[in-house]
């Protein structure tokens, strides 16, 4: 019988960045990391600055290589960057001589041919993520939540079926972010893919994901997953009620009583 694939699977995951010389000693920035991500999920990763949330998403990505444990993509080992997985990151790095287009074109170019499909695609993309209109538009043209839309375009343009997004909102201030946030539930939705988000907005995460995974101190390793119970929509409207408040109060306490364990070892207390 064919067993159901994950989407991820993540198996006692450990990093270890090596030192340089005597000035830079060797940094453990994740420790036994276990998650298992399915298709469609929609799963964000927080914790305390530091914790080893984006080494986690580089492994995914297939960018670093895990110094022990696996990480599995659609059930095959990841041991370098894949055509299924599509990555957005903080700073949008946009090449500023192409032109909208031409920028979410860039990974179908590296991976192969641009045909109709894939510019029909893009257009879609950009239509959903409210950039018509500025196809020929340079990314100097666009404001910053224009700009991560455009990023965020670009890695869904080769149609990947994995998403992974590092703090792509963290520099935009809190309205646009609020609205890059509904909009991106809403492209998530359209779109049926999977996504890993990393970010330190617990409201974020509990707004966008249908599973929040909590991470330690570095090195990071995950100490609770929490569950949002709401429905695939997510709303502005949400964001006003007593249970969203109760989820993201969950979040926090278990974030913070993590920081208070590990001061309270450091400390001796
Ligand atoms: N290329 C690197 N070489 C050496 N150490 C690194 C490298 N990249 C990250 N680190 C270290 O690994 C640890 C985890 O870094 P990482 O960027 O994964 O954390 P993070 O949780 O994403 O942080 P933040 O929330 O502040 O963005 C940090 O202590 C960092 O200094």
């Amino acid at each position: 019988m064919a067993t159901a694939r994950h989407a991820v699977e993540l198996a006692g995951l450990r990093h270890v960045f090596p030192g340089r010389g005597r000035s830079v000693q060797a940094m453990e920035a994740v420790r036994n990391v276990d998650l298992t991500v399915e298709p469609g999920e929609f799963v964000s990763i927080v914790g305390p600055s530091g914790c080893g949330k984006s080494t986690i998403l580089k492994m995914i990505a297939g960018l670093l290589r895990p110094t022990e444990g696996g990480v599995r993509v659609w059930g095959e080992e990841v041991t370098g960057p894949r055509r299924e997985i599509g990555i957005a990151l903080q700073d949008a790095t946009l090449l500023p001589w192409r032109d909208v287009v031409g920028n979410c074109l860039l990974p179908v170019e590296l991976h192969g041919k641009v045909t109709d499909e894939a510019r029909e695609r893009v257009a879609g993309l950009l239509k959903r993520a409210g950039l018509a209109g500025f196809e020929t538009r340079r990314p100097k043209e666009l404001s910053g939540g224009m700009r991560q839309r455009v990023a965020i375009c670009r890695a869904l343009a080769d149609d990947p079926t994995l998403l992974l997004l590092d703090e792509p909102f963290g520099a935009l201030d809190a309205l646009t972010r609020e609205q890059m946030n509904i909009d991106l539930n809403r492209i998530w939705r359209e779109t049926g893919k999977t996504a890993i988000l990393i970010t330190h907005g617990i409201e974020e995460a509990v707004l966008l994901s249908t599973r929040v995974v909590l991470l330690s101190e570095r090195p990071g390793t995950i100490v609770d997953v929490i569950t949002p119970p709401f429905p695939p929509t997510r709303t502005r409207e949400l964001l006003s009620r007593p249970e969203f408040a109760e989820v993201c109060g969950q979040v926090r306490d278990r974030l913070f009583a993590g920081e208070r364990a590990a001061s309270a070892t450091e400390t001796g207390a």
